[in-house]
C-alpha cells in the first residue's frame, strides 16, 4: 500500500501558508518552487525523525519516503500532519524507481549503524553495497538529483557513490554531498557550553572527513572568538567532537548510534540544500565533497550552496599549530578510506 505520490516539476509555483521550524517562513502572498525531496532508508531510527522535520519543511512539496520495508505505516503517520509536503510511502526495491522518480534531493540513511567497540569502517561491509545499489538507482531515476549521503562510512560512501555516477555518464560533482552537519552542531553545542555564550550565537567550521581523527574542528576560527580558552581546553574539545559518535553509540548500548541529533542535522543540510537550489543567497555549510583544497579528491570543509549545488568549495583558511598537526594526521586515514571506497565500486 502505498499513500497519493505527487510529481513534482522545480517551475512550478505554488503558494504556501507554512511555518518551517529551522528556515524562513513564507507568508501566503509569497510563493515557493516545488521540490521533491526522497529519503531512503526512511524507516530507521534516522529516517523516520529526518522525514517528520522535511514534513515541515514548507520549500518541499512532495516527501518520499523509501525502505526495504515499514514505510506505508511511517508514511500514513507523518502524512496528517497539516504542512505543505504530500508524502508518499515506498517499500521494496520494485517501488524504489517510483520513489525516486522526479527528486530534487535524495538524502541516504540507509544502511546499519554501529554497536559499541565497532568503528565507522567495521559498516562498510554491509553498508558499501546497500549504498551501491541505491545509487545504481539514483544515477537511472534521477540522475540531477542533489545527494545527501549520511549512511556510514561516510568516508568512503561518497566515493563510492561518485564511481557509480562516473560508470554511469552522470556525476556531477557539484551534487553529490556527504553529510558532515552533525560534526558541526556537535562542536558548536560543545564549544558554546565550555564559552557560556548563547549556542544560537556560535560558528564552527569542522573539515577533514567524518570519522575518528579525520574529524577536525577548527575552533581557532570559533565564532564568538573566546580568549579564555587554553590550549588543553581546545585539546579536549577537539577530541569530544571527534568522539560524539562514539558517545551516543556508548550510551545507547547496543541500540544503535545517534538518530534524533542525526536527524535534525540532516534536515538543516536539506534545508541549506533546498534554499540553495532556490537561489536563496550566502547559504554556507561544511561537507564532505570532492575538492582541491588539499591532496585529498574528497574533503569536508565549507561550501558555498546555490541553484546547482556546490557553487564554491571554500579553503580551510589559517590554522593553529594544534589543527594543522591534525590536518597532517588525518590525512593518511581519509585517504586510505577514500581509496576503499573507489576500489569496491570498481571491482564489483
Ligand atoms: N553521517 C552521519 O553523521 C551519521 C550520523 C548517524 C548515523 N549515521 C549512519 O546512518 C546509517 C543509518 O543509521 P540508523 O540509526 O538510521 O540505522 P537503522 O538501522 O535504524 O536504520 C537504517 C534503515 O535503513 C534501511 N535499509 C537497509 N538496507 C536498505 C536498502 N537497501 N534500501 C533502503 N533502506 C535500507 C533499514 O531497513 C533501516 O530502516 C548508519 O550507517 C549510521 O552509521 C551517519
Ligand atoms: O558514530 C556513529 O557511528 C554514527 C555517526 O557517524 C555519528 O557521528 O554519530
Amino acid at each position: 500500500m502505498k499513500a497519493a505520490v505527487l510529481r513534482s516539476s522545480r517551475a512550478a509555483l505554488r503558494p504556501c501558508t507554512c511555518r518551517h521550524l529551522v528556515g524562513r517562513s513564507y507568508s501566503s502572498t509569497e510563493s515557493s518552487p516545488e521540490s521533491k525531496v526522497a529519503i531512503l532508508g526512511a524507516a530507521g531510527g534516522i529516517g523516520q525523525p529526518l522525514a517528520l522535520l522535511m514534513k515541515l519543511n514548507p520549500l518541499i512539496s512532495s516527501l518520499s519516503l523509501y525502505d526495504i520495508a515499514n514505510t506505508p505505516g511511517v508514511a500514513a503517520d507523518v502524512s496528517h500532519i497539516n504542512s505543505r509536503a504530500q508524502v508518499a510511502g515506498y517499500a521494496g526495491e520494485e517501488q524504489l524507481g517510483e520513489a525516486l522518480d522526479g527528486s530534487d534531493i535524495v538524502i541516504i540513511p540507509a544502511g546499519v549503524p554501529r554497536k559499541p567497540g565497532m568503528t565507522r569502517d567495521d559498516l562498510f561491509k554491509i553498508n558499501a553495497g546497500i549504498v551501491k545499489s541505491l545509487c545504481t538507482a539514483i544515477a537511472k531515476y534521477c540522475p540531477n538529483a542533489l545527494v545527501n549521503m549520511i549512511s556510514n562510512p561516510v568516508n568512503s560512501t561518497v566515493p563510492i557513490a561518485a564511481e557509480v555516477f562516473k560508470k554511469a555518464g552522470t556525476f556531477d560533482e557539484r551534487k553529490l554531498f556527504g553529510v558532515t552537519t552533525l560534526d558541526v552542531v556537535r562542536a558548536k553545542t560543545f564549544y558554546a557550553g565550555k564559552v557560556k555564550v548563547p549556542v544560537a550565537e556560535v560558528n564552527v567550521p569542522v573539515v577533514g572527513g567524518h570519522a575518528g581523527i579525520t574529524i577536525l574542528p577548527l575552533f581557532s576560527q570559533a565564532a564568538p572568538k573566546s580568549s579564555n580558552l587554553s590550549d588543553d581546553d581546545i585539546k579536549a574539545l577537539t577530541k569530544r567532537t571527534q568522539d560524539g559518535g562514539t558517545e551516543v553509540v556508548e550510551a545507547k548500548a547496543g541500540k544503535g548510534s545517534a538518530t534524533l541529533s542525526m536527524a535534525y542535522a540532516g534536515a538543516v543540510f536539506a534545508d541549506a540544500c533546498l534554499k540553495g537550489l532556490n537561489g536563496v543567497p550566502d547559504i554556507v555549510e561544511c561537507s564532505f565533497v570532492q575538492s582541491s583544497i588539499t591532496d585529498l579528491p574528497f574533503f569536508a570543509s565549507k561550501v558555498r550552496l546555490g541553484k546547482n549545488g556546490v557553487e564554491e568549495v571554500f579553503g580551510l583558511g589559517p590554522l593553529s599549530d594544534y589543527e594543522q598537526q591534525g590536518l597532517e594526521s588525518l590525512k593518511p586515514e581519509l585517504k586510505a578510506s577514500i581509496e576503499k571506497g573507489v576500489e569496491f565500486a570498481n571491482q564489483n
